[in-house]
């Protein structure tokens, strides 16, 4: 679990974020979602502490990250796996040496041990065949799977993803999106990820936080998005005539969800 407190942040004059308070819950799908420029990216590096904060307190299953020692910080480095935008892979690596990176920079587990892990989680995400090709030799959702296999690989508590589905079709956004989800429940952990992709809001957001020039304006899930009564919001998430209509539809028909699961009332700062 990661708890979130007043979080502030500023860069010179500027307060980007403007007193963030949420809880993201263990084994769950987190997304953040909001405007360019609404603080997504600043949020999540925030908690990441590649930004160290202005104010606030940030607290991983307890253990403020604002207080902690250089030594703590490392340690909880290795709780975490990441999927950034573009991949990240390395060009000159293999599939394998790609996802057993994490491996060799934070553990001290023998060549075979790594071997036996690397070829679990490549099995995990798929890519059976592909463990010995180049990033530049497969497909931009196979190297989406390699860096969900190389976040993984080291069992995180916590994953962070920044648009894992920028650049896919939608096809492969969903691949995605499952095994993001699947993932998350194996490996229960705390997964917390920024998308523009309403798709993903709409099927896997088990948690959604919507920011708005730096402040968090809404907060619920997918079930009770449709019901929601924020209109910036609704104007955010229903701005394209497909989702537009879909809503309607879905609230005509009293089904709130894509998925038939009943609506939580969970609904906060509507
Ligand atoms: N390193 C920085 N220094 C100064 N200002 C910054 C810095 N990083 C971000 N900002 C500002 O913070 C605000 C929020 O930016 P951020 O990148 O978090 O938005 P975002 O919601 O992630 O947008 P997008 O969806 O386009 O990625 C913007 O006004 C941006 O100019």
């Amino acid at each position: 679990m990661i708890e979130v407190k007043e979080l502030r942040k500023s860069f010179e004059e500027v307060e980007v974020l403007k007193g963030i308070t949420t809880t993201f819950d263990t084994g769950k799908v987190n997304l953040i979602i909001g405007q360019s420029g609404s603080g997504k990216t600043v949020f999540l590096k925030s908690l990441l502490n590649v930004y160290e904060p202005s104010s606030g307190a940030i607290l991983f299953d307890g253990r403020d990250i604002m207080t902690m020692s250089r030594e703590e910080k490392q340690g909880l480095r290795s709780e975490i796996g990441t999927v950034f935008q573009g991949s990240a892979l390395f060009d000159s690596m293999t599939v394998e040496e790609n996802i057993s990176f994490p491996l060799d920079m934070f553990t001290n587990l023998t060549y075979r041990e790594k071997k036996r892990k690397v070829l679990e989680v490549i099995g995990r995400v798929n890519l059976d065949k592909a463990n010995k090709k180049y990033p530049s030799e497969i497909s931009g959702g196979m190297q989406k799977r390699v860096a969900i296999a190389r976040a993984i690989v080291n069992n995180p508590k916590y994953l962070f993803c920044d648009e894992p589905n920028s650049g896919l079709d939608p096809y492969t956004s969903n691949v995605i999106d499952d095994l993001l989800l699947e993932i998350t429940k194996e490996y229960n952990t705390t997964t917390i990820i920024n998308t523009h992709d309403m798709n993903s809001v709409m099927t896997i957001g088990e948690k959604i936080l919507y920011l708005r020039l730096g402040i968090k304006e809404w907060e619920g899930n997918k079930d009770i998005l449709a019901t929601a009564k924020n209109k910036n919001l609704i104007d955010f998430v229903y701005s394209s005539e497909l989702f537009k209509q879909l809503r309607e539809f879905m609230l005509e028909n009293n089904q709130t969800s894509l998925i038939n699961d009943k609506p939580e009332d969970n609904e906060k700062n509507n």
